[in-house]
């Protein structure tokens, strides 16, 4: 059975005993601005209240991006919503792991940015082969860090994740796989019917076994919550610089960024 809700910025649909939660933003490669992030968090409310959803699929819509992070074009030294740094964004990256089921990332192109952090938040990760994956922050004048860095060290090793991070280059779903990123890689025309399975799989699971369990992974890991919050106040204040603007300015312009006009 598929049930809808409607939304804007999102579109969320039952199938079976799974809850698909797709960014629909594909002009702005499924991008999120406040909008998008209110939506995102009725959905999973929504969804972590149904006991006919066994698991969750978090995903963008079309063929190029999973989800390239904060709206760019809806960026002026604050995002456009509510929040420290005008996105709800930490609400949001709460609810994904408080949410007592699987929550799987099936990624169907670009995940960048803020994007990168759902996926190393999202409790599977499943990619088509045509994915790609990256951290951009230092390149336009941001940082998501906290559960973008330290649980992603945790993920992919300190080495890999100070790499992801100070180099901003991208990587494909095969490397992504190979640094344990992700769990899996498919081709793009077979990447539901692989993200299916799992779903069929997770709803013959015992959802109280499963949901313990989740708990207790988050459990080793939560005080990273913590480092979160605290860069998320930090980097309201970078916000503020004239350095942050540039790196927001020069992807808005599609140029380099001259950052060190502000700090020489
Ligand atoms: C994804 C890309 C690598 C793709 O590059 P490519 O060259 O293939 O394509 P284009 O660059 O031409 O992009 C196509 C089209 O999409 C638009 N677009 C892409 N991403 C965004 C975006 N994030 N916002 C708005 N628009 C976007 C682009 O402008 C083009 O539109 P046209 O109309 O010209 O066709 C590359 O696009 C890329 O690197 N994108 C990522 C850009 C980015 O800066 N993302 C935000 C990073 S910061 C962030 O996500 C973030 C989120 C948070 O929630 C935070 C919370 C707390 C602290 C920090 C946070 C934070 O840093």
């Amino acid at each position: 059975m598929t049930k809808t809700h409607e939304f804007s910025d999102i579109l969320y649909e039952i199938k079976g005993r799974a809850a698909w939660i797709t960014i629909n933003r594909p002009k702005v490669y499924n991008a999120f601005r406040g909008q998008t992030l209110e939506e995102l968090i009725q959905a999973f409310q929504l969804t972590g209240n149904d006991k006919g959803v066994s698991s969750i699929v978090l995903t963008g819509s079309g063929e190029k991006a999973f989800c390239t992070g904060g709206d760019q074009s809806a960026h002026e030294g604050n995002y456009d919503g509510r929040g420290v740094v005008g996105l709800p964004i930490d609400e949001l990256q709460g609810l994904i792991r408080d949410v007592p089921k699987p929550v799987i990332a099936r990624v169907n192109g670009f995940a960048i940015g803020g994007g990168h952090v759902l996926v190393t938040l999202c409790d599977l990760a499943i990619a088509a082969d045509t994915a790609k994956f990256g951290q951009v922050g230092p390149k336009v004048g941001s940082f998501d860090a906290g559960w973008g860095t330290a649980l992603l060290a945790r993920i992919v090793g300190e080495k890999k994740a100070r790499e992801i991070w100070f180099l901003n280059e991208t990587y494909t779903a095969q490397e992504a796989v190979a640094m344990g990123l992700i769990n899996k890689a498919v081709p793009l025309a077979e990447l539901d019917a692989a993200v299916t399975r799992w779903t069929d799989t997770l709803a013959e699971r015992s959802p109280t076994a499963l949901a313990f369990l989740k708990r207790s992974f988050n459990a080793d890991s939560d005080q990273i919550r913590g480092i979160s919050n605290l860069a998320l106040h930090a980097v309201k204040l970078y916000y503020a610089t004239e350095e942050s603007k540039e790196g927001v300015n020069a992807f808005n312009e599609k140029r380099k960024p001259d950052f060190h006009k502000f700090v020489d």
